[in-house]
């Protein structure tokens, strides 16, 4: 499989794009490692899709180059890209057998009959389909038909990455947790290059080695699921990963403490903001309730049960937040003192994390 660079790469759909808000893709640069397991992850409309599109070559992109182990191939068509897609509907040939679909793509490229047989047996094993090779396309389930779409893909000793758009939302819920488990180990057997677009937190994070989160046409972070938990390099990461997501107060800060309204907040490092809207990011499992007379005070609002823990709706001067309660913890008042814990709260200039002085 290849590396993938994409330099200076942005795109918009209009003809004559002016500022910023016309691209669909913000200028970016960055390298998808070879064998790599990522998940590109974002809302709807952030352009996962539109960059998806331009790796495979389906749309050329305004501005910038896409190179796969350092070959120039922005103007290279798909089929010369040798980059394979499974899409959220499965697009295999329904008249054909299971052999004849995962056959397709070899006897295309001419490769000798014997190999042709001997690579569709191992990858139909691999697949757990051996049984279904003489079967009819047709009268498969959903499921089976995306492992027919992955296996096209994985049948070529040529392909220089497989990207997977959403492909799991035709399957059923009972069956997803299977084939990403499976897709797991066909990437540890394989070690293909994999990128795989989900607005599905959980989905991103319990397979891929890392996660690429997509906001408003730009990549905001690159980072294993501890890193985007522990430290969301923008506050948009904060929000979308994590439930609930992270708190963000407004506050003022003035070397090793914040003010959050008439309260200080003790920091772990120093900071010098030199303005800009400066916020503390602090995440629900990091904070404490009951918290004693240090404690910041805070109004309850609710306290909602999610069935694996309790989260405490809370006011801190003014602001709304959350808190997990731990096992156990009684909120009975209409107020409480909260405590962060200063390793885990983060500061964020203009939505950009920053870096305090030890
Ligand atoms: N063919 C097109 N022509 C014009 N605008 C487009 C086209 N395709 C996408 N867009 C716009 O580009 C932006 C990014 O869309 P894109 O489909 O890449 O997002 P996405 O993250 O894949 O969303 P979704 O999860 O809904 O598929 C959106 O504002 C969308 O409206």
């Amino acid at each position: 499989m290849a590396r993938i660079d994409l330099r200076g790469l942005a795109h918009s759909y209009r003809p004559a794009p002016r500022g910023r808000a016309d691209y669909a893709l913000k200028r970016m640069d960055m390298t998808w490692r070879d064998g790599g397991a990522y998940a590109l992850l974002g809302p709807s409309g952030c352009g996962k899709t539109t960059l998806l599109n331009i790796i495979s070559g389906l749309l050329v992109p305004s501005q910038g180059q896409v190179l796969f182990d350092d070959e120039d191939v922005t103007d290279i068509i798909p089929e010369d890209r040798n980059i394979a897609q499974v899409f959220q509907f499965p697009v295999i040939y329904d008249t054909m057998t299971v052999r004849q679909n995962l056959e397709f793509p070899l006897r295309n490229r001419r490769v000798p009959e014997p190999e042709i047989a001997a690579r569709v047996a191992e990858i139909a094993e691999a697949l757990h389909m051996t049984d279904d090779l003489p079967r009819k396309a047709r009268g498969l389930t959903a499921d089976a038909k995306q492992k027919i779409s992955l296996g096209r893909g994985l049948v070529r000793r040529d392909t220089a990455a497989i990207l997977f758009d959403e492909p799991l939302t035709v399957i059923d819920p009972h069956l997803k947790w299977l084939l990403r488990s499976q897709l797991k180990d066909l990437h540890r057997r394989y070690d293909f290059t994999m990128i795989y677009v989900t607005h599905d937190q959980t989905e991103a994070l319990t397979f891929a080695d890392s996660v690429v989160v997509m906001h408003e046409g730009a990549v905001v972070q690159v980072g294993t699921p501890t890193e985007l938990f522990e430290r969301p390099a923008h506050t948009f990461v904060g929000y979308f990963i994590g439930s609930p997501g992270m708190n963000v107060l407004p506050c003022e800060i003035t070397g090793a403490s914040a003010r959050v309204g008439h309260q200080t907040v003790p920091l772990a490092r120093g900071y010098a903001p030199s303005g800009g809207k400066v916020e503390l990011g602090v995440r629900p499992e990091f904070v404490r309730v009951d918290d004693g007379p240090d404690g910041l005070a805070a109004q309850v609002t609710d306290v909602e049960d999610v069935g694996r823990y309790r989260i405490a709706r809370l006011r801190l001067e003014g602001h709304p937040m959350a808190a997990i309660l731990p096992d156990g913890a009684r909120l009975d008042g209409h107020t409480t003192r909260v405590g962060f814990d200063p390793a885990h709260v983060n500061v964020y200039v203009d939505d950009h994390l920053v870096e305090g002085e030890a």
